[in-house]
């Protein structure tokens, strides 16, 4: 007979979550709470408290695991003088689905324990192909897909950090010009954490990718919602997005500042139901079992559920 098929994570509810971050202690004001806000999402000291604070105390035991396990890999190699490697966090899921404020919160709340002072983030559209080689390789329209990353220079980049490399490059992205920014670096310094967030950061090893950055991960976090939710999400940022960004005569989409409310939506589902549906589809939710913790968002944006690998 065939084993039934065991789900490999736990569940956990909002109210038992809150309840495990302990003695932790909730070391962000409010002030520190709006600066992590990303556009549209309605973070406040409560959800920091009661999902942030546990998940940065999970992260901390796993580190401090991860330290010792290392150390007694060295022991076993007689090589004790060699540099403890950074403890490399992967934080992946939709686009607008919220990675970049989870990713801040936890830069900021990692970065309070005496472990593990220094944390560098770093996000994975710096190593998008510029407009030109997209342009080249005929894959303008597929930005955020697998293959419109550099996905060589993004393994080199993390393999570098984790070795101890005393500095390395990450070229930068900017989503006002919607293009890669020449000779812009963001430069990481041994830090006692790198946390990687991305579209696709957890995507497995392949014939012609044999090594996969998610190979270098010691934790990793799937942000999670209903499809129907983050469209809407995606939308309404679209829509503020009019006001502050696409109206800077440098934008990229300085052409929809001026659309009314229905022109400017109907724009956004065009984007939404030709790139990234499709690739929240095919790429992304497919790797959301590769985590080793997910974060399920209600429609207001509230973390209800968190699913912690337990194989
Ligand atoms: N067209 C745009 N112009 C300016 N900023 C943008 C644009 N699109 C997205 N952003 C910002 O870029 C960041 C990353 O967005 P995204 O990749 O959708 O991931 P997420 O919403 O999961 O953090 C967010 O802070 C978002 O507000
Ligand atoms: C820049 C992105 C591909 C996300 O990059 P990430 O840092 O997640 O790798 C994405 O935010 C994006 O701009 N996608 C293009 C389609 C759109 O504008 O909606």
């Amino acid at each position: 007979m065939r084993p039934e098929f065991t789900s490999p994570f736990t569940e956990i509810d909002r109210a038992e979550w809150a309840r495990l971050a302990g003695e932790t202690p909730m070391p962000l004001t409010e002030e520190e709470v709006d600066s992590f806000r990303g556009l549209g999402e309605p973070l406040d000291l409560a959800e920091v408290s009661e999902v942030y604070r546990p998940l940065s105390r999970l992260i901390n035991q796993y580190a401090i695991a991860t330290r010792e396990m290392h150390q007694r890999t060295r022991g076993f190699l007689q090589r004790n003088g060699e540099r403890q490697s950074p403890f490399v966090i992967g934080i992946a899921g939709s686009v607008a689905v919220g990675k970049s404020t989870v990713a801040r919160i936890l830069r900021d709340l990692l970065a309070r324990w005496p472990e593990t002072p220094s944390v560098q983030l770093v996000t994975t559209d710096g190593f998008l192909y510029p407009t030109r080689e997209l342009e080249r390789r005929g894959i303008v329209h597929r930005k955020g897909f697998p293959e419109s990353y550099d996905r060589r220079a993004l393994l080199r980049f993390v393999s570098q950090v984790k070795a101890g490399v005393e500095e390395v490059r990450a070229p930068v992205y900017s989503h006002l010009v919607y293009d890669i920014v020449p000779d812009e670096f963001t430069i990481v310094r041994q830090p006692d954490i790198l946390i990687v967030e991305g579209l696709n950061v957890l995507q497995p090893a392949s014939m012609q990718h044999p090594l996969a950055v998610s190979d270098l991960f010691d934790f990793s976090v799937y942000v999670d919602a209903r499809v129907s939710d983050i469209q809407r999400w995606y939308r309404n940022r679209f829509l503020h997005l009019r006001e502050s960004a696409f109206s800077n005569p440098r934008s990229h989409f300085r052409r929809f500042a001026t659309l009314n409310d229905e022109a400017a939506s109907a724009i956004a589902d065009e984007f939404w139901n030709n790139i990234n549906e499709p690739n929240l589809v095919e790429n992304i939710r497919p790797t959301r079992a590769r985590a080793t913790l997910v974060l399920r968002k209600e429609s207001d944006h509230r973390v209800q559920k968190v699913l912690l690998r337990k194989l």
